[in-house]
């Protein structure tokens, strides 16, 4: 007998209804934690990220219909920038209802310049979706956000399984080699004449073919029934193979084995159980596939993500410090990471925060314990992109947005408690910018606008860096990379209405100091204000040493004798001398590039009774330009970790390209889906038919790891696309800062002076 059911796998609608949405916010606002689930979405561009999540959306009954991002209409891809290019920029936060649960989602950016953005909303998140282009399988960006979501129970969806050349079993294998994970298969493709149309659930032993349309109808029949013998027999492979795997791996679901002594008595309860355990704790990655663009597989996907990813009871602990920078074990109080800050031109600033223990309510008082000031909480939302929804109060384990809090930045940990309190969240660390741009006010009129949108700008993305040239009067803006600095330059122009030129890109070089200075002493004198301010300090700079205070690349050693104390304290004395030495440092002897990799000690400090610390702080920055002024430096440059993928007919001309024309060191080069860089983790694998044909066509993926002068880097991912006919991919990470060789100087003191 045939079984078959065709099931509508939707939820109804509650977007765009303003009673339902209220209904929903306050109803679930006390869901237990149980059913809480915060999840990220992460990938290479392009993988599919942004089309499946919008499928989650419309399937969640969030959406009345599927938004497309080629046409400029998904949910989360909402900025102007993101519509009109078609990626993610900016992580975007949604909530929205699967089976009585609720998932908090996030939808990450994959282009390697955002980095930072995914880091910090992989942070707050309890497990994630890594989706995986069928054709491309593991791509050079898929190795990063693997790893920088190390610390997350992970699901694999395979995606795009619609398009030639797709190759589930391939994906299946780089999963384990070059992630490393062991990787189980929960589900096997359905092909009919050519055409992906559904897939094989093997565990339930069912096969889902969805119906076409929006992929609200789906047609489920037992796998036994099924005709095609290969068929089942390829899903009883995989069956047992995954039983096999949980058994061994799983200590509760192995007892249960000696005792029933057979794979086929345990119930599903018994084994879903088992592989939840198993993919919380990291020591299985459950695969699944589909084709979202199709509106195939996106449903089991979702009941997976309530099946085997956590609550937020069942994730990892945050790490936390005291006051002496000590790590403990334990939140006594109602404690929020701020992970996201963004401006609003009609809310203000918007603080989206992760609670981690207690409960943050509207207008209470909370310590930010990273800035030590206090901010009062005005309204508290939940955010549905960008929709909002007022809610009275944010629950342990919850993503919200505070408004109200106007000093808080990204990282900041925020303490509701009457008592001072010293506990800090572990911070999210800002790497260093690379590019660099001008930017200039077209008038003095237009320089303040300039100034509150960068301020605005910053708090939103703490991986930009702004700096002004005290002499020349200019602006620079900082960044990851080409493409980062691009967005921003738009949104300072389209959002925030800046009237300002904005300079072409160039790589941000550095100076470093290369011999020991003679002392120098400054003593500031002056009125300011009507007052007399007089201060003095002695600088010197020479190479670095390993020891001393690190910021932003250099090492501070400051002599603060312990009888200056009376007047400021330590802490006081500190900051001031720092903050100036540090504005000292932004021009170099060479060409008036900005110091690195340096050291800086500051001496002999003077105080008068007319000393104030900014009088300190002015005479520490005198010091320490006018030593660095006259101390001999050189040129440094970024130097790139580059990984690109291409297939095998493209790898001699990579290796040519990089080696020759670009001054890289090649590393390695390997077969990308037979790596073994990890453990061989053995299990069932799926057959390919489609991938064959490709690898006849244009070999077999391979693996290039360089090292490359970021300046050679420039425009690469054009010159690959041309090469590889679109088949490759590449991701670079700051290998570290160079000095540059005599000749490479020459040219980059010619391109920097225009002769
Ligand atoms: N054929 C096919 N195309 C797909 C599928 N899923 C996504 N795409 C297409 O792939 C392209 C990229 O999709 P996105 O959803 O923007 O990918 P993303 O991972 O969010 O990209 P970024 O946010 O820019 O990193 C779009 O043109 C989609 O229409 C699929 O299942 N099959």
């Amino acid at each position: 007998m045939l079984l078959w059911l065709s099931v509508p796998l939707r939820q109804p609608h509650c977007r765009n209804s303003s009673l339902l949405k209220y209904l929903y916010s306050t109803s679930t606002n006390d869901a237990p934690i149980e059913n809480i689930r915060n999840i990220g979405i992460i990938a290479h561009i392009d993988a599919g990220k942004t089309t499946t999540t919008e499928r989650m959306l419309y399937y969640g009954g969030y959406t009345r219909r599927i938004g497309e991002v080629d046409q400029g209409s998904t949910v989360t891809d909402y900025l102007p920038s993101e519509r009109s290019r078609g990626i993610t920029i900016q992580s975007a936060a949604i909530t929205f209802p699967w089976r009585s649960h609720r998932i908090n989602l996030v939808d990450t950016p994959g282009h390697a310049d955002f980095t930072f953005e995914v880091e910090r909303s992989l942070r707050v998140l309890d497990g994630a979706v890594t989706i995986f282009d069928a054709v491309a399988g593991v791509e050079a960006q898929t190795e990063k956000v693997w790893r920088q979501s190390r610390n997350l129970a992970r699901l694999a969806f395979v995606n795009k399984m619609d398009r030639v050349g797709a190759g589930f079993g391939r994906t299946v294998r780089e999963i384990r080699s070059r992630l490393g994970a062991r990787g189980v298969v929960m589900q096997l493709p359905v092909v009919n004449r050519e055409t992906f149309v559904g897939v094989i659930e093997v565990l339930e032993e069912q096969i889902l073919v969805w119906e076409g349309g929006d992929g609200s109808h789906v047609t489920r029949t037992n796998l036994m029934d099924h005709l095609d013998r290969d068929l089942r027999e390829e899903a009883r492979k995989a069956r047992e193979s995954l039983l096999e795997t949980i058994t061994e791996l799983d200590g509760q679901l192995m007892n249960k084995f000696l005792v029933l002594d057979d794979f086929s008595k345990f119930s599903m309860s018994d084994i879903k159980s088992a592989i939840r355990r198993l993919t919380i704790s990291n020591s299985i990655v459950p695969i699944f596939c589909g084709a979202a663009f199709k509106n195939i597989g996106v449903q089991p996907l979702l009941d997976a993500v309530i099946d085997y990813l956590p609550n937020p009871k069942e994730c990892f602990p945050p790490i936390i410090y005291d006051a002496d920078g000590k790590q403990i074990a334990n939140l006594g109080e109602s404690c929020a990471l701020a992970f996201k800050v963004i401006h609003d031109s009609k809310r203000g600033m918007m603080v989206f925060v992760r609670v981690y223990n207690g409960t943050l309510t509207r207008g209470m008082v909370l310590q930010n314990t990273t800035s030590n000031t206090k901010e009062k909480v005005t309204k508290l939302l939940r955010m549905y992109a960008s929709d909002a929804v007022e809610i009275p109060e944010i629950s342990t384990g919850n993503i919200g947005v505070i408004l109200g809090l106007k000093e808080t930045c990204t990282g900041d940990t925020l303490v509701a408690s009457r008592k001072p309190s010293s506990i800090r969240l572990q911070n999210i660390p800002v790497p260093p910018p690379v590019f660099i741009s001008v930017i200039e006010p077209f008038s003095a009129s237009n320089s303040k606008d300039l100034d509150i949108a960068l301020v605005n700008l910053l708090k939103e993305d703490p991986s930009l860096t702004v700096s002004r040239d005290e002499e020349t009067g200019q602006i620079l803006l900082s960044g990851m990379g080409e493409l980062h600095l691009e967005i921003a330059r738009d949104r300072l122009v389209d959002e925030y209405k800046v009237k300002a030129d904005i300079g072409r890109l160039r790589i941000g070089y550095r100076e470093q100091v290369i011999q020991d200075s003679i002392t120098q002493i400054k003593v500031v004198d002056r009125e300011v204000g009507g007052k007399r301010v007089r201060a003095g300090i002695s600088a010197s700079v020479g190479l670095t040493t390993g020891s001393g205070i690190q910021i932003d690349g250099n090492e501070f050693d400051l002599e603060i004798p312990v009888e200056l104390q009376s007047n400021f304290s330590y802490q006081e004395l500190r900051n001031a001398m720092l903050t100036g030495a540090q504005a000292g440092l932004l021009r170099g002897s060479l060409i008036s590039l900005p110091i690195y990799s340096s050291h800086i000690k500051l001496s002999n400090i003077q105080l008068f009774p007319e000393s104030t610390l900014g009088a300190i702080s002015s005479a520490a920055r005198l010091a320490v330009s006018s030593v660095v002024s006259s101390t001999e430096t050189v040129l440094m440059e970024p130097v790139m970790s580059v990984s690109v993928i291409v297939p095998e007919s493209c790898l001699g001309g990579v290796i040519k390209d990089i080696s020759g024309t670009r001054g890289g060191q090649i590393e390695c080069f390997n077969d990308a889906t037979e790596e073994t860089k990890f453990e061989q983790f053995h299990a069932y694998t799926p057959p390919d038919h489609t991938w064959n044909g490709q690898v006849k066509e244009m070999g077999r993926p391979r693996v290039i790891k360089a090292i490359v002068p970021l300046k050679e880097m420039v425009g690469y991912s054009k010159f690959l696309g041309g090469l590889a006919a679109g088949r490759g991919s590449f991701t670079m990470v700051l290998h570290q800062w160079q000095r540059m060789s005599r000749e490479r100087t020459k040219s980059c003191l010619k391109e920097l002076r225009g002769y």
